[in-house]
């Protein structure tokens, strides 16, 4: 069945429909991972996207019930080079385009991914329609450009837990799969704010000796502090970070009081809670090989990112100062506050998918509970 991918901007791209068919928009960006594409479709931070994977050639391990990053598939649809139908691997139970088709996600497959990200590139990321329904260029073009553009979205507040809940599994073994965790053997009480948190990260923060309390994001700080934790999580997640007001207002009642850690979408709020502001980069970092360097210990390490914003580290001056920085783009990759035991990044130190080289800064978040504890 035919299928048409168009950009706002009047590119098209003619291809093949897999998964779900019909019509579905977003914003397109690309993602530049050779491997983990379950992880990526559900990621709850690609809401509102399109993603588009470089790598050529992807279905070949199919889907397993494993390799979930949330209940769910959250990205609006699913752009490759070339679907394989035919998988294998021991885990796998159904054909990535079965479970496409089971959660109503559009795809296309067999356009020219490599001259679509070229495109994005150079132009930037936009949004897009793919359809299998409507092939007039203009027609479509149109629909593009009426979808609201993604700067000024508050998507994370849609994909929140509804109440708090514990957490107590923690990271996969090749052996015996993902360990449940006695809540008595976890030393350190975490508060981790879900703006739409990755089950690995979770599962991080328990491996690291956290007992962890997953609360919604608009979770009022006064009952957070009343459950007196060692240290605050705040998660990744979709959207914008500048029209969450509410949960930026929240975040100032823990700065001075516990040890935080935020991630992605939590290192951003955080920017904003210490004052600074975030900007909108031109087509954002999506992959699991991106360099990244500590600028403490000048150590470069390879990392798993997924973002279209980032904080302006020169607004933070007279607060934080940079402590990751991307080496492809110069982004900021990470901030430490000059006084306090609060620090963040902007990539994914859980992988899932992607190298384990920053899976320190999980420690790294313990012993400062642990120093602020003594
Ligand atoms: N993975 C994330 O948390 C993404 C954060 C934010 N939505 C961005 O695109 O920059």
């Amino acid at each position: 069945m035919k299928a048409v991918l168009a950009l706002a901007d009047g590119r098209i791209f003619k291809g093949k429909a897999f998964g779900a068919t019909g019509e579905t928009s977003g914003e397109v960006v690309f993602n530049t991972a050779m491997s983990g594409y379950q992880e990526v479709l559900t990621d709850p931070s690609y809401k509102g996207q399109m993603v588009t994977m470089t790598y050529t050639q992807i279905g070949n391990t199919g889907i397993n019930p494993e390799d979930v990053e949330s209940g769910q598939l959250y990205l609006s649809g699913f752009i490759v080079r070339e679907y394989l139908d035919c998988y294998s691997n021991y885990r796998a139970t159904m054909s990535l385009d079965a479970y496409l088709k089971e959660n109503g996600i559009v795809g296309i497959q067999g356009i020219d991914t490599r001259a679509l990200t070229r495109h994005l590139r150079d132009k930037g990321a936009q949004n897009g329609i793919i359809s299998t329904i409507d092939f007039d260029p203009e027609s479509l073009a149109r629909k593009a450009r009426a979808i609201p553009s993604m700067s000024g979205l508050d998507l994370a507040t849609g994909v929140t837990c509804s109440a708090p809940y514990h957490w107590t599994e923690g990271l996969w073994d090749l052996k015996s799969g993902y360990p449940q965790v006695d809540r008595k053997d976890l030393k350190y009480k975490v508060v981790a704010y879900d703006f739409g948190i990755k089950l690995n990260i979770l599962r991080c923060l328990v491996s690291a000796g956290c007992d962890v309390t997953v609360v919604p994001a608009t979770f009022p700080a006064e009952s957070a502090l009343a459950m007196n934790p060692d240290g605050i999580f705040l998660s990744n997640g979709p959207g914008d970070p500048e029209p969450m007001k509410e949960v930026i207002e929240n975040i100032k009642k823990f700065v001075g009081k516990k040890p935080i850690f935020g991630i992605c979408l939590g290192h951003q709020l955080m920017g904003l809670a210490l004052g600074g502001r975030t900007i909108k980069l031109k087509f954002g970092n999506h992959g699991s090989n991106l360099p990244v360097m500590d600028m403490a210990t000048r150590k470069v390490e390879i990392t798993a990112q997924n973002h279209g914003f980032s904080v302006d580290i020169l607004s933070l001056s007279n607060v934080a100062g940079l402590a990751h920085e991307n080496l492809n783009d110069q982004t900021v990759e990470g901030m430490a506050h000059k006084t306090l035991p609060i620090f963040s990044v902007q990539h994914h130190p859980e992988a899932s998918p992607g190298p384990h080289d920053s899976h320190y800064l999980f420690d790294r978040f313990v012993e400062m509970m642990e120093k602020h504890k003594a």
